[in-house]
């Protein structure tokens, strides 16, 4: 391990260009040298000290840091900030955001791209690592998992190589003094900032944010009690910078935008859930229309589309498996399933069902008899928020039989855990391929897909 520390130093920087930061003021825990070894779920670092497991933020497996302990709370484990690179792994680049960067204090370093600092290539294998381990952990399976870039021909604008310039929704929070900027890492602390490099250019273009960090811009309510300010580009139309209020309340006709994807058009509420990068709608509709087995595609069996927003995936296998296929798309919200339903339109074999995916399952077993098939020979779409479907819904859903499950997951260790219930339901992983739809950052897409085995 020393050597190969030397050598990630001398390979990374010259002798003597170590990373510094100012030492952070008043803080409670103490500074320790450390040898970080891995990556943890949640973009930190893994290193050891006297036999506690302390995760570490901005540092890359390999390197040797000085940290300072934030919290040291836990019997087990402590959490630490990267104060200092003393060994820096040849893996280390100058960070995409320099208001993030491990030049700054850790309480000035803004939250959202805690992988910044590394290369796009290592951000992959870490984001593999992270799957893989929580796959063997907690799904009692061995994977390798390749993460694979979005295809640059499914989003135009976007930089591969820095992975910058792709992201087309920023929340920008707006303090009492008017101070506006995402939150510093792991906190709520408002940190001003001249550059979003992880936006697409027309959002940086009207973010209300000054040269020298501070909000610029008549109107953008920084200066008028404004909570928020959210900041959306559509695939069609202009961007737009939407000031959000304490006491806003939901409105009942809230203005809706336009989304494109290949030759669809998906209408949705301005606010309404969209994946965030360019082109993770086109590389998910791709990804499940490649995930489905076709052999085990039956267009007349009463396929689902399960958290299915305005409708994205439930077209994917439209498109796929031809117009006359069977299909119900499930949304617990009733806005966008009003929209899913006007997207899904020209199409006969669709239906959007409002409700909870856990009650509609409910319902569905319910009504499964010596008459109806229920989902036997049905494909399931699933497509939970972060936390996964978790086993009330994977304990119904596996109870209906359907013959296979594509499931997108955007967190490795939800998917885990529900890849361990599919499983003793009888039902197995056969293919599992990954996305790097947030690059530079720890987040990883993924599309697994099971097939019923016994
Ligand atoms: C990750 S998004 C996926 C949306 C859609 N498949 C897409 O790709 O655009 C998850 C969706 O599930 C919805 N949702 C969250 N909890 C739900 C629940 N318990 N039942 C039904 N839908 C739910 C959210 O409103 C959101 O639209």
């Amino acid at each position: 391990m020393a050597n190969s520390r030397r050598r990630h130093a001398r390979v990374a920087r010259p002798a003597g260009t170590r990373h510094r930061a100012p030492t952070r003021p008043a803080e409670p825990g103490p500074v320790l040298e450390l040898d970080v070894d891995r990556i943890a779920h949640g973009g930190v670092a893994v290193a050891r000290h006297e036999g506690r497991v302390v995760f570490v933020a901005d540092a890359v497996p390999g390197e040797r840091v000085r940290v300072r302990v934030t919290d040291a709370g836990h019997d087990r484990f402590w959490r630490a900030d990267t104060l200092e690179v003393l060994d820096a792994s040849p893996d280390r680049r100058e960070h995409v955001w320099a208001e993030a960067s491990v030049d700054r204090a850790p309480e000035h370093r803004v939250g959202g791209a805690e992988f910044g600092h590394i290369a796009m290539r290592r951000q992959r294998e870490l984001k593999g690592e992270v799957l893989h381990d929580a796959l063997a952990r907690m799904g009692g399976l061995e994977r390798e998992v390749d993460v694979r870039p979005v295809d640059p021909a499914l989003a135009p604008g976007v930089d591969p190589e820095s992975g910058t310039g792709w992201r087309t929704r920023v929340r920008l929070h707006v303090g009492a003094d008017g101070t506006v900027g995402p939150y510093a890492a792991r906190s709520h602390r408002i940190v001003p900032v001249s550059s979003l490099p992880l936006a697409v250019a027309e959002l940086e273009a009207i973010a209300p944010i000054g040269a020298d960090g501070r909000p610029a811009g008549a109107g953008t309510g920084a200066d008028s009690g404004a909570s928020a300010i959210d900041l959306v580009a559509p695939s069609t139309g202009a961007a737009e910078l939407v000031v959000r209020n304490p006491g806003d309340r939901r409105r009942d006709h809230p203005p809706t935008i336009v989304e494109r994807v290949g030759e669809r058009r998906f209408t949705l509420d301005r606010g309404g859930f969209w994946q965030v990068h360019r082109g993770a709608a086109a590389t998910l509709t791709r990804a499940v229309q490649e995930a489905v087995d076709p052999d085990r595609f039956d267009p007349e069996a009463d396929n689902q589309d399960l958290y299915g927003g305005v409708g994205l995936l439930a077209a994917a296998i439209g498109d796929r498996f031809g117009p006359s296929t069977r299909i119900t798309t499930v949304e617990a919200d009733a806005r966008a399933t009003e929209h899913a339903g006007a997207n899904l339109a020209d199409w006969v074999g669709a239906r959007a069902v409002s409700d909870r995916v856990d009650r509609y399952l409910d319902r569905l077993a319910g009504a499964a008899d010596a008459a109806s098939r229920g989902l036997r020979g049905a494909t399931v779409v699933l497509d939970p928020p972060r936390a996964g479907a978790g086993r009330a819904v994977v304990d119904r859903l596996a109870g209906l039989r359907p013959a296979q499950v594509v499931y997108v997951a955007c967190d490795p260790v939800a998917l885990a855990r529900d890849v361990a219930t599919f499983r003793e339901h009888g039902y197995e992983l056969e293919t599992l391929d990954a996305f790097d739809l947030f690059p530079n950052t720890h987040h990883v897409e993924a599309v697994a897909r099971f097939a019923a085995i016994v």
